[in-house]
């Protein structure tokens, strides 16, 4: 590959960009002018890459953050911003991303600034050519071994030309394949560490996006940002402009005078400087400025990817065509592709009349580059080998230029893009206990885990209800716990904190007598099983599905076959065309668009829901075989099951919480017949519990619980 083929690759303007735009230099708003926004702000509080990520976000004239992978405006503030994380993190990240080849690296970072250098040598070696051709004609006598012994030696350059410059990309895509599995590695290992609470964050979830279009570059997907070796390609550009006017001068050096030559050069770039220039004059010519999203455009934007998805995903179809949505998604699809265009219009109204003027004027200034070469044309002792290595030149220099400030541009993105990255390696798990903070957990005597909460409260991030009001009561370990109540009363959300998948925000929990928050998440979770109420369905086999209750036991088939008959799903797994090493198909997989090896329908199963959930419940089984489990948890596991099945699966979950030992068991149902069976009950009203006790002791209050196990019978 050519320098100038491996630059084109980049070469291709950004999806969502204006293809106009793309090939106007970066500084062409005058909102996104350095000298617009040139107030001097004090940086100095911005100490990690969260907070100049954050900071680049926060534009000096909107209360608004920009969306996250918005194109940051040149402003000085932002140019100083990424001075700064240029300085802090560049060295760190490319010694981490190169490490694995450092020697590859070098010959990496050579070669590619050495075949940069390659086209140059390319159009002297054709002036030479054409120069001996012409003179051999001129004169008349034509000498063929001269010409044989130029064209090989021509051939000869070109063949070990690409000999070098196969072996450079052969290097290249070893150095590179190697940063991207570091990345990809990295990206993954930062995702499952992640916790519920960090990941609903709405900070750190704009965090992740621009650190996923970081990764993303690494694959030539970057959405119009560069990766660190993609950077590496604005050195080569500027040896090759650098290379292409050594020539321009050594070529009209002796026929030109000076100052023709740098009005042709400068002709070269004026255009490139021009719209800016001219947009800065015409203040009543203002572009919006790219980067401040419209609301009404965002809204429209997201309401079209809505409808687009509700239109490709096989998981909404049978909604969609049960309420006869057909009309609705596309109509609304129209009117939102017509509001995102149309807010796209208004935005840049005059572009067209500006790129007809800037064609025009482009054809003013190719003449004006002609001069030096008309200037040749007088000059008789001028050869034709100059007149092509001028003209293929002064292209190349055109060319290049405006790659590179293309580049320059994406690059300044890719600045801030790279931060989020080193800010989302950062992260730290919210539900993770700070070191000097952290207990071991102990299981309480005998087995089991005793649960005192105190006045629990707890409130959605976003919500203005807290789904969790003064909560309190005790559980001892070994007892069973039944929790009931209306829809929407807070019991899958008192379940989900017990089992420290979300915090709460006021009261205290403890767990064996210690502050849950103490416990490390990972160790916590190693002593509990569940079936939660929106269980996953794993789009993989039976026994992969039933396996991950207890990852060190999925190879071991006897387990995953007891834990299915515990759940009473052998006869499932029976009626399945590959039993065990059946695909189950997932509702939700199909509306990922997947690239890879997906199962065809002849290898995959669809079960209904009640099978699915025996599925799940022989996870937890599968997990709840390990004598470690103290607590099992399951909320509502058996909603889609008969009342005969629901029976035998609560008598095994008794005899689980007594054999192997003693666990402590919470389950959460709308099914009294079921909840009367546990030692305590708790019923749930709008957050809180209003009643606690036994069967016996709420029927006997005659309160909520009574009243609604009356019209349970
Ligand atoms: N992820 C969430 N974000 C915001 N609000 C939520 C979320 N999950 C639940 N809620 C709200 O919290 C409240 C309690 O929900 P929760 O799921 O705990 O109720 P529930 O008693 O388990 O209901 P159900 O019997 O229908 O399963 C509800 O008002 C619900 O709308």
């Amino acid at each position: 590959m050519s320098p100038l083929c491996s630059t084109s690759s980049i070469y291709t303007p950004p999806s969502r960009l204006n293809p106009l735009l793309f090939y106007l230099p970066f500084w062409y708003s005058p909102q996104n002018c350095l000298l617009q926004h040139g107030k001097c702000e004090d940086l100095d509080g911005l100490n990690s890459a969260y907070d100049i990520w954050l900071a680049s976000r926060a534009s000096s004239d909107s209360k608004e953050l920009l969306v996250p992978g918005a194109m940051r405006p040149l402003t000085i503030r932002n140019a100083r911003l990424a001075y700064r994380l240029l300085q802090t993190y560049t060295s760190g990240l490319l010694k981490r991303l190169y490490s694995g080849h450092p020697n590859r690296t070098m010959f990496m970072i050579s070669a590619q600034l050495a075949r940069s250098l390659f086209p140059a040598f390319r159009g002297y070696s054709q002036a030479l050519i054409i120069d001996e051709i012409h003179l051999q004609f001129a004169s008349g006598s034509f000498k063929w071994l001269k010409l044989l012994r130029l064209a090989g030696s021509e051939l000869a350059r070109r063949y070990l030309e690409s000999l070098f410059d196969s072996y450079a990309v052969h290097n290249e895509n070893i150095v590179m394949d190697s940063a991207k599995f570091l990345v990809e590695y990295q990206q993954l290992q930062q995702r499952v560490h992640l916790d519920c609470p960090t990941l609903t964050d709405p900070s750190t979830r704009d965090l992740l996006h621009e650190s996923d279009l970081f990764a993303r570059s690494f694959n030539g997907n970057g959405f119009g940002s560069l990766s660190p070796l993609d950077v590496l390609q604005i050195c080569s550009l500027v040896v090759e402009i650098l290379s292409h006017m050594f020539l321009i001068l050594s070529v009209t050096r002796s026929y030109t005078h000076i100052y023709v030559l740098l009005l042709s050069l400068c002709s070269t770039f004026f255009p490139l400087i021009l719209p800016h220039s001219l947009l800065t004059l015409s203040s009543q010519h203002r572009l919006n400025d790219p980067s401040t999203p419209d609301p009404r455009e965002t809204h429209a934007d997201n309401k079209r990817e809505r409808m687009r998805s509700m239109a490709f995903s096989d998981s909404y179809r049978p909604e969609v065509h049960l309420f006869g949505l057909q009309d609705w998604i596309l109509s609304n699809w129209a009117s939102a592709w017509r509001t995102v265009h149309e807010s796209e219009a208004a935005q840049h109204p005059w572009q067209f009349s500006f790129a007809t003027g800037l064609t025009t004027l482009s054809g003013f200034f190719r003449t004006v580059q002609n001069v030096p070469f008309l200037l040749l044309l007088q000059s008789s002792s001028t050869s034709l080998g100059s007149l092509s290595l001028y003209r293929s030149s002064i292209h190349s220099v055109i060319y290049n230029t405006r790659s590179l400030a293309t580049m320059i541009k994406m690059a300044f993105q890719s600045v801030f893009l790279m931060a989020a990255w080193c800010a989302s390696t950062e992260l730290k798990p919210k539900l993770r206990p700070e070191h000097q903070d952290k207990i071991k957990y102990q299981s309480a005597l005998g087995g089991g885990i005793s649960i005192q909460a105190r006045h629990l409260s707890y409130t959605y991030p976003g919500c203005s209800e807290p789904a969790l009001k003064d909560v309190s009561f005790t559980l001892h370990a070994g007892e069973t716990l039944a929790i009931v109540g209306y829809n929407g009363s807070g019991k899958s959300t008192l379940a989900n904190i017990i089992l420290r998948i979300v915090d709460f925000d006021k009261g205290s929990l403890m767990v064996n007598g210690h502050d849950l928050r103490r416990y490390d998440p990972n160790e916590y979770h190693q002593h509990l099983s569940a079936v939660l109420q929106g269980f996953s369905k794993f789009n993989s086999t039976v026994k992969e599905n039933v396996g991950i209750g207890s990852v060190a036991n999925m190879a071991s088939k006897d387990t995953i076959e007891s834990a299915l008959e515990l759940a009473r799903a052998q006869g499932i797994v029976d009626s399945l065309p590959r039993g065990l090493q059946t695909i189950l198909e997932s509702p939700a997989f199909g509306s990922i668009s997947y690239v890879g090896r997906v199962p065809t329908a002849a290898q995959t199963h669809g079960l209904s829901m009640g099978e699915w959930q025996r599925i799940a419940i022989a996870r937890a089984f599968m997990r709840a075989a390990d004598a470690n489990v103290d607590l099992l948890v399951f909320d509502e596991p058996t909603s889609s099951l008969d009342a005969k099945a629901q029976s035998e699966i609560f008598d095994t979950i008794h005899s689980l919480s007594r054999y192997p030992r003693r666990r402590t068991v919470i389950f959460i149902t709308h099914q009294l017949s079921i909840a009367r069976r546990a030692d305590r009950i708790a019923m749930m009203e709008n957050g809180s519990i209003s009643e606690f006790g036994s069967h016996d002791q709420l029927v006997a209050l005659n309160g909520g619980y009574a009243a609604l196990f009356q019209q349970s019978l």
